[in-house]
């Protein structure tokens, strides 16, 4: 398969190691110092991009995708108050775009358990519930994408919840609050802690390095090709949440 990069920090540098290990060819690398030049003819020689930039500037690579034909693996988060524009633009431009707040496997399946602790736990009204997260000094964004979506899982799940809140001050009744740390290079820990006076219970995820994350990412690639449409990690993994 030909992929386009679009970001090369972190995840752009660990995803070409990966493609090409599974014998994909990178055909284009686009970051901020090469942007302006790039052409969609450039583009064009991509069955995929995968693009992993900064909140500011993947929306408008998504358009630049979709106007191209070029199917899209998107990781960037916090831009997510964009998603109905994004999939709107897709579905109106006959576009494919594959998102996920993270592409590790054991974080999906963490997200699973999140959703079925949060469905147990909605029967005992002595747990307080929060949310932790930490990642690395260089991150742009807080909460993380991944701490979102697992605040975004329990109130689904947990009626007591209305809206989840960054843990800054007072947190109020129906607020679900989200603590996030920056430690150091740290690739991403995820923790989940129901609190009541006599014990917690906690789920906890923690990521070695970013290949888990990379190699999520290339798998979403190698399902997107040839697809239209809009994806997430469910589609690609079957998981479903069993009652
Ligand atoms: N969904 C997931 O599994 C994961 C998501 N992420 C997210 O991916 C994003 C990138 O993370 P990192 O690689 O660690 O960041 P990074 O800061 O190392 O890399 C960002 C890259 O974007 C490029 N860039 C900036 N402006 C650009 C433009 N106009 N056009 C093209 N490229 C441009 C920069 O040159 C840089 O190469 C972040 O939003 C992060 O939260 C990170 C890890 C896993
Ligand atoms: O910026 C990162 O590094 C990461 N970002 C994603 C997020 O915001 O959840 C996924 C992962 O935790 C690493």
């Amino acid at each position: 398969m030909k992929i386009a990069l679009l970001g090369y920090g972190r995840m752009g540098k660990a995803i070409e190691r990966l493609a090409r290990e599974r014998g994909h060819e990178i055909v284009l690398i686009v970051d901020e110092t090469n942007r302006a030049s790039c052409t969609d003819e450039q583009l064009k020689q991509a069955d995929v991009a995968i693009e992993f930039t900064t909140p500011a500037v993947a929306v408008d690579d998504y358009g630049w995708c979709f106007r191209n034909g070029v199917p899209v693996v998107s990781g960037t988060t916090g831009w997510l108050e964009r998603w109905s524009e994004v999939t709107e633009l897709c579905n109106e431009t006959g576009g494919a775009f594959f998102y996920a707040s993270n592409y590790s496997i054991g974080v999906n399946i963490f997200f699973h358990l999140n959703r079925w602790l949060a469905k147990t736990m909605a029967g005992f009204d002595n747990y307080k519930v929060f949310v932790e997260e930490t990642h690395h000094v260089h991150k742009l964004d807080a909460p993380s994408g991944t701490a979102i979506t697992l605040a975004e899982g329990i109130l689904e799940e947990h009626p007591k919840y209305s809206s989840w809140k960054l843990d800054e001050g007072e947190v109020k009744a129906g607020e679900l609050p989200i603590k996030a740390k920056r430690e150091g290079e740290v690739p991403g820990i995820h923790a989940v802690t129901y609190k009541s006076e006599v014990d917690e219970i906690q789920i906890y995820h923690s990521a070695f390095s970013r290949d888990g994350f990379a190699q999520g990412a290339v798998m979403a690639a190698e399902f997107l090709a040839g697809k239209k449409g809009v994806y997430g990690m469910d589609d690609l993994l079957e998981l479903k949440v069993k009652n």
